[in-house]
């Protein structure tokens, strides 16, 4: 892994960057710094406005864990891809599977909240996304024990779901839905792009750095010792650094965001 803002880091991204670019970034810790209160994240104004900048040069896609209901609101900007739910909302056609993953959703909501009745996990809350769901430890006042007691309580329940660790916070998901990787290559195809970059902070983004693909440029927020990511950036506070490279690279490439201004927006 190499520290995204060397002389290795900077000559990669120049290497990789065509002029037929998809930019994707995850939300919550990579677009917008990590807050205690799920509700409050928002994007700063100076990445906004970056944002916006960038969108006239290449595509741009924001993959997040947040459902698409809660996240459009926190943008501020129009990206041409907003995916939700780790990869379950937003690419096209994807209410055709939607169903089953909804239907274990509330299934697990309910057994959680007569687990939760049983046993109150003080510090512990639960976000219903309708797809998937997160519960929140950040307020536990023992992080080990509520992380401990939170699998045991996860493994009861039925359908099983997959369990991906974040930032004080366990998401569960169906094991066949799609995730943050698979909805990238989707829009890969469907853009018609070169390449991609994607930069993620957290477990979910690791299903696009073990992608592992030539043509996806990946970097993680904050250098981590099991990331698959190619690159790092030490914190959320140099994304709009890393955002001011990648828009110098293609105005000097000449890029043009190229679904925009052929007037054709695939849905
Ligand atoms: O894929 P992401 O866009 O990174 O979303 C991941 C989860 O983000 C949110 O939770 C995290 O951010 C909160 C605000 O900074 C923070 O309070 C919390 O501790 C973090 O885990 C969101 O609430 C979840 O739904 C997303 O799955």
């Amino acid at each position: 892994m190499t520290d995204f803002f060397t002389e290795a880091g900077l000559a990669r991204l120049a290497h990789s960057v065509p002029r037929r670019l998809l930019c994707a970034f995850d939300f919550d810790g990579t677009l917008a710094p990590i807050v205690s209160e799920p509700d409050a994240a928002a994007l700063p104004p100076a990445v906004q406005a970056l944002l916006q900048r960038l969108l006239e040069l290449a595509p741009v896609a924001v993959i997040t864990g947040r459902s698409l209901q809660d996240i459009d609101a926190r943008l501020g900007f129009d990206p041409d891809f907003v995916i939700g739910n780790h990869g379950i909302e937003g690419t096209p056609n994807w209410q055709e599977s939607a169903a089953m993953f909804r239907r274990a959703a509330q299934n697990w909501r309910e057994q959680l909240s007569t687990l939760l009745e049983q046993g109150p996990l003080p510090g512990c809350r639960l976000e219903d996304k309708a797809y998937s769901l997160s519960v929140h430890y950040r307020e536990a006042p023992d992080a080990v024990a509520a992380e401990r007691t939170l699998r045991a309580l996860f493994a009861r329940l039925d359908p099983p779901p997959r369990v991906v660790a974040g930032k004080f916070v366990f998401n569960l998901v169906h094991d066949d839905a799609p995730h943050k990787g698979d909805a990238l290559e989707r829009l890969i195809e469907l853009t018609g792009a070169e390449a991609a970059l994607y930069v993620g902070d957290d477990v979910t983004d690791e299903d696009v750095f073990r992608l592992q693909r030539p043509d996806i440029l990946s970097i993680r927020v904050e250098p981590h010792a099991d990331t698959a990511a190619h690159a790092w950036i030490a914190s959320q506070r140099d994304i709009a650094r890393l955002l001011a490279q990648v828009i110098s690279l293609l105005e000097r490439q000449g890029a043009r965001n190229w679904l925009r201004h052929a007037g054709k927006h695939p849905e």
